[in-house]
């Protein structure tokens, strides 16, 4: 067997990530939680460290404070150590060849000075806001074998996906002879995951030779394919990259399926549960008599005496008598009050609902695909047929907030009062 060869490993989590609206308005993408006890990042960290690598550079940009607070000494994936390290990477504004990061093969270059601090014979690049299992000491020596200057990590995804990715088309051995970053009109459906193995040497060349090359999907790699031994590495697994509203949802309700494809404990994720307040300490979550419960992961610290279905809890999150919580994410220490029914909603950390509000849709069954905000009211913002509740907002009692409500009564209004009435064809200013 071959020996794994040495990589530094970049992992790039500073785009603005818009799309999941409310839930980055004080956060980057990588630092939105997941799965109830996780963040999206921790999956990259993750799989980092169970494939034995340990140099590790984050390269923030974005509101990085959250992120920075949950990666902190890089204890949580072992990243301590004289041979091991996390290093948060911001753009340096001010300095000589510094400036804000203007694209994902700008901020690889910004960081040059790293990679030379950090010498190893490949760099593996990443993404911070991708939710997938993956041994990249693989990846590694197929890069290798095939003797490759960049290699890709790809899947089938459907067709109809395709123009979200980087398309890519290959020959019998795999090495990549056309590509589209984001085609119209597709004539492949094997995407770029986002995820390469670049021989160190040659990478330092290519970002140094041209400094309008700003993007690697857009510049660095089709010009490598036209020169260059450029390889795909097929992925079989599951890999999700959740930028969007519908996509996050999804990979959630992923995570509780029977059948489900995602089992963060099965493949070794870890996460800084400490860093987030959510300390090990918590009482076990307690069940109340009348309570009912399906499908769904309730975290440590929660109280349940209401009903709970296909959805997930973060801590510390009370259900009073009454109320429904049904096909939803609720983040930490959120109160759902007696009678209130939160449906298709994603509630940020401490949200209230008061008694009897409604929040949400209903019914999932032809939810559409869209991600744009369809109405905003005090901050909560439907998503399709999503609600999104930012952090800390309280629904007064009796409140209704649901996709029907005209777009006109939603506007003007800066407070949600309690017994205030939105949507159903019954809203009232
Ligand atoms: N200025 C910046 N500084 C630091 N980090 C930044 C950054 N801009 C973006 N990032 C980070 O880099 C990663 C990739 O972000 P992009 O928005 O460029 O990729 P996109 O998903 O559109 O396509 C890419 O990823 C998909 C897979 O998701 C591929 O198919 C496609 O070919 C590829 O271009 C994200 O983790 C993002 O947070």
């Amino acid at each position: 067997m071959r020996d794994v060869p040495d990589a530094l490993v970049l992992l790039l989590a500073g785009g603005i990530g818009s799309r999941l609206n409310i839930l980055v308005g004080h956060r980057a993408k990588p630092a939105v939680p997941f799965g109830g006890l996780y963040r999206i990042i921790d999956f990259s960290l993750s799989n980092v460290m169970n494939s034995g690598l340990t140099r590790v550079g984050v390269l923030t940009q974005y509101k990085p404070l959250s992120l920075m607070r949950h990666i902190g000494t890089g204890e949580a994936w072992d990243f301590i150590g004289r041979t091991r390290g996390v290093k948060i990477l911001p753009p340096r504004t001010g300095e000589r060849d510094s400036d804000w990061y203007k694209g994902t093969a700008d901020a690889i270059r910004q960081n040059i000075d790293f990679i030379r601090a950090n010498p190893s014979e490949q760099v593996l690049i990443l993404s911070g806001d991708h939710i997938y299992q993956m041994d990249f000491a693989a990846m590694q020596v197929y890069h290798q074998v095939k003797k490759a200057d960049v290699t890709i990590g790809m899947m089938v995804v459907p067709k109809s996906e395709i123009h979200q990715f980087g398309a890519g088309i290959v020959d019998r051995e795999n090495r990549i002879i056309d590509w589209e970053e984001k085609p119209r009109e597709p004539r492949t459906n094997l995407a770029s995951m986002g995820i390469y193995v670049f021989d160190t040497e040659y990478l330092l060349r290519t970002l140094e030779r041209d400094r309008k090359e700003i993007d690697f999907g857009m510049h660095i790699i089709p010009r490598a394919i036209e020169q260059d031994r450029v390889f795909a590495y097929p992925f079989y697994g599951y890999w999700r990259d959740v930028g969007t509203i519908q996509a996050y949802w999804e990979a959630n309700m992923d995570v509780i399926r029977p059948d489900s494809d995602i089992t963060p404990e099965a493949w070794g994720i870890r996460s800084n549960v400490e860093a987030d307040g959510l300390p090990m300490d918590r009482a076990p979550a307690r069940f109340l008599s009348g309570c009912r419960v399906e499908s769904s992961m309730v975290c440590a610290g929660s109280v349940i005496e209401g009903t709970v279905i296909n959805s997930i809890l973060s801590p510390g999150v009370r259900v009073e008598k009454g109320a429904v919580i049904r096909d939803s994410v609720i983040f930490q220490d959120s109160v759902i009050e007696r009678n209130a029914v939160v449906d298709l909603c994603i509630c940020d950390k401490r949200v209230r609902i008061g008694a009897g509000a409604r929040v949400g849709d209903g019914d999932n069954k032809g939810c559409p695909n869209v991600d744009y905000p369809t109405h905003l009211y005090t901050g909560i913002t439907l998503v399709g047929k999503k609600a999104l509740v930012p952090e800390n907002v309280r629904v007064g009692r009796n409140c209704i907030i649901s996709p029907d409500s005209g777009e006109q009564q939603w506007q003007g209004i800066s407070r949600l009062a309690d017994g205030e009435t939105l949507g159903d064809g019954a809203g009232k200013k």
